[in-house]
């Protein structure tokens, strides 16, 4: 099997091609090609590149060092593509601009796009992706990632998020585009999109719960916002909320710019696993914690969603154990963890 830190450098070089990707895209993007998938969520000529371009990548970089392919799991596939030849098009026209080996037609477009379709692994190690997290942000011309994530039997043990919009820095706010990485025990990392040097991240040592930051979506979705202001307000926080789309809000908590990002919004509502993998192991080898609504981690093994969760809790270590109690004191689980009650009084 390839050495980890061969495949980091794999994983980097497709999500720093896929970000370029993106910048150029969104600065074309026109309202024709954004697309409705059946769940109505849109999605763009940008999600399906950049799908198309990090499973390329990864495949022929690691089929040149003699490796057999990893599973993937990635958000998108070929079927609704296929119902819009314009933008099909347009997607081919991008990735053959953007890949480096010879051109290539629908009907691979379609077989690439389409290895991110399975519902469960069936490699010891295999990817998620996320090509365009926060395609809402995206379209806004906001805040967006692109999300990958190698597993190993089941738990991510590299995290590549690359964060075309967000400034390197807190105190650089116009040098924009970033990269995050993580390698299990090795730390975490940021570099800027066109440089090569790395320095390392870490989450806040914030303990004064009064002073946390919390993050939390732009989007606001089902009862999410006024559950976290709950929770905040039961830990005694006083700050608002920084609210910011994508797998972003890992990153302000890797690198300690927030200190607690909370998500639970539906309680039908099941997580996809390219949403969090990248983003989790990168705040936890910055020092931080991700677990669930209940204590529980998260829990990769049951397909593409974690149907095993509820929501996600994400914090830096030295306010995790207050934040514990202040869920507590907002939501009510049931035996069995099958319902559970919100307490907004
Ligand atoms: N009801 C819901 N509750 C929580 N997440 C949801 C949701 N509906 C969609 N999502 C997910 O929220 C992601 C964006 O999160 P955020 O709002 O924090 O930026 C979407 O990713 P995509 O943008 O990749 O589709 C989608 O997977
Ligand atoms: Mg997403």
């Amino acid at each position: 099997m390839l050495a980890i830190s061969k495949l980091r450098s794999i994983a980097i070089k497709a999500v720093q091609q896929a970000c370029i990707a993106c910048v150029e895209i969104q600065s074309h993007l026109v309202n024709e090609e954004t697309i409705n998938k059946k769940d109505k969520s849109p999605v763009t000529v940008g999600d399906y590149t950049v799908q198309a371009l990090v499973i390329e990548s990864l495949l022929s970089s690691t089929q040149a060092l003699g490796e057999s392919e990893y599973s993937i799991v990635a958000e998108e596939d070929a079927d609704t593509l296929a119902e819009q030849p314009d933008v099909q098009n347009k997607v081919l026209e991008y990735f053959n601009r953007y890949n480096a080996s010879k051109p290539i037609d629908a009907s691979r477009l379609s077989e690439l796009l389409d290895k991110g379709k399975i519902k469960n692994p069936t490699t010891k190690r295999w990817w998620t992706l996320d090509p365009i997290d926060g395609t809402l942000g995206f379209l806004r011309r906001d805040q967006y990632a692109v999300a990958l994530a190698l597993m190993e039997d089941n738990k991510p043990i590299l995290g590549i998020l690359g964060c075309p919009s967000l400034p390197i820095a807190s105190n650089t706010p116009n040098d924009k585009g970033c990269i995050l990485i993580a390698q299990k025990g090795a730390g975490s990392f940021i570099r800027h999109i066109e440089r090569d040097d790395e320095q390392p991240i870490h989450v806040s040592t914030q303990s004064d719960s009064s002073q946390a930051i919390f993050t939390e979506s732009y989007v606001s979705r089902g009862f999410g916002h006024e559950l976290n202001s709950k929770i905040s307000k039961n830990l005694g926080v006083t700050r608002d909320p920084l609210r910011i789309d994508s797998q972003c809000k890992y990153a302000m908590v890797a690198r300690g710019d927030s200190d607690i990002y909370l998500r639970l919004t539906e309680l039908a509502y099941k997580e996809c696993i390219w949403d969090h993998a990248a983003g989790h192991i990168i705040v936890e080898e910055a020092g931080g914690q991700v677990f669930d609504f209940q204590g529980k981690p998260l829990d990769y093994s049951v397909g593409r969603k974690l149907d095993n969760n509820i929501g996600i809790v994400c914090s830096n270590s030295n306010l995790y154990p207050a934040l514990k109690e202040s869920i507590k004191k907002s939501i009510d689980f049931k035996p069995h963890h099958y319902t559970f009650t919100l307490i907004f009084e």
